[in-house]
């Protein structure tokens, strides 16, 4: 599968597959890899990869009647352009309505993933341009899969005070502690969309703070699949859940709504401090 390998000046770089407009790999400069992808994913056309940025577009997960997540990830991109820069380097990826996206959603859409590695810094931009002649609506997100030593000695920092929807419990409730604990000293089965994100997040562990921030995404959903549901994953290893926390950055509780000719554009950054 065609993949291009981004190099910043200071050393930064990220990979990035056309299948999909998917980022697998992101090592800011001086630093080791930030993101986690499977051992036991399947780089097969028509398949999402399991691990690094999948783009979940038109469809949040099993939200409506398309295949869980839209077909974005599971699509071959173009590339636009690719650059290196005086302190950076950039890729612009592009997605345009065909027969296939038209036969599942009746759109004319271009969508456009703009990646950028500089220092301890990736900014993952994506735009979608309503070229049909009416309005659409859509859900999406940047499926982040972070990579983590170790779970059980990780948490996640900024959640507190927002209201959330509990996909395992299917419940609303409002998040009551300002440090998340995921794996078995915490929440192990994690499934949860965090409505209206106005912050930074924050993964920490021993030696390592990352900042998740982002801008035209409007929530953020946490998911880690726990010891059980990761068993019935094929593409992921009998552990894996032990090395990743997803931290994605979502529209899903107000779709965008899109006139025709507009663009919504969504980002999400990430830094290592
Ligand atoms: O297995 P996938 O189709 O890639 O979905 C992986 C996960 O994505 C999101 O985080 C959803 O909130 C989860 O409910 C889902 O299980």
């Amino acid at each position: 599968m065609s993949r291009l390998e981004l190099t910043s000046p200071d050393g930064a770089c990220a990979s990035v597959s056309l299948h999909g407009g998917h980022i697998l790999s992101w090592r800011p400069a001086g630093a080791e890899e930030q993101l986690y992808l499977s051992p036991r994913s399947e780089f097969t056309p028509g398949k999402a990869i399991r691990g690094g940025v999948p783009v979940c577009f038109p469809q949040f997960a099993e939200r409506g009647p398309l295949p869980k997540h839209g077909f974005a990830r599971t699509l071959a991109w173009e590339l636009v352009s690719q650059e290196q820069g005086a302190d950076d380097a950039l890729a612009v990826l592009r997605l345009r309505d065909g027969e296939q996206t038209r036969r599942l959603w009746p759109h004319g859409f271009e969508l456009e993933l703009s990646v950028r590695v500089s220092g301890r810094s990736l900014d993952v931009e994506l735009a979608c341009e309503n070229r049909g002649g009416e309005a659409f609506s859509f859900t999406a997100a940047l499926h982040t899969y972070l990579r983590v030593a170790d779970l059980d000695a990780t948490s996640l920092e900024g959640l507190n005070g927002l209201r959330y929807f509990d996909s395992i419990l299917q419940r609303e409730a409002t998040e009551r502690i300002s440090l998340l604990l995921p794996g078995e000293k915490g929440v192990l089965d994690l499934d949860r969309i965090y409505f209206g994100v106005d912050r930074e997040l924050v993964l920490a562990e021993e030696g390592r703070r990352l900042a998740i921030t982002q801008q035209g995404f409007e929530d953020a959903v946490v998911w880690n699949p726990g010891p059980e549901r990761c068993a019935k994953l094929a593409d992921m290893p009998p552990d894996g859940w032990r090395r990743m926390l997803c931290v994605e950055a979502a529209v899903v509780g107000h779709p965008v709504e899109l006139p025709a000719g507009e663009t919504w554009v969504g980002r999400q950054s990430l830094a290592l401090l």
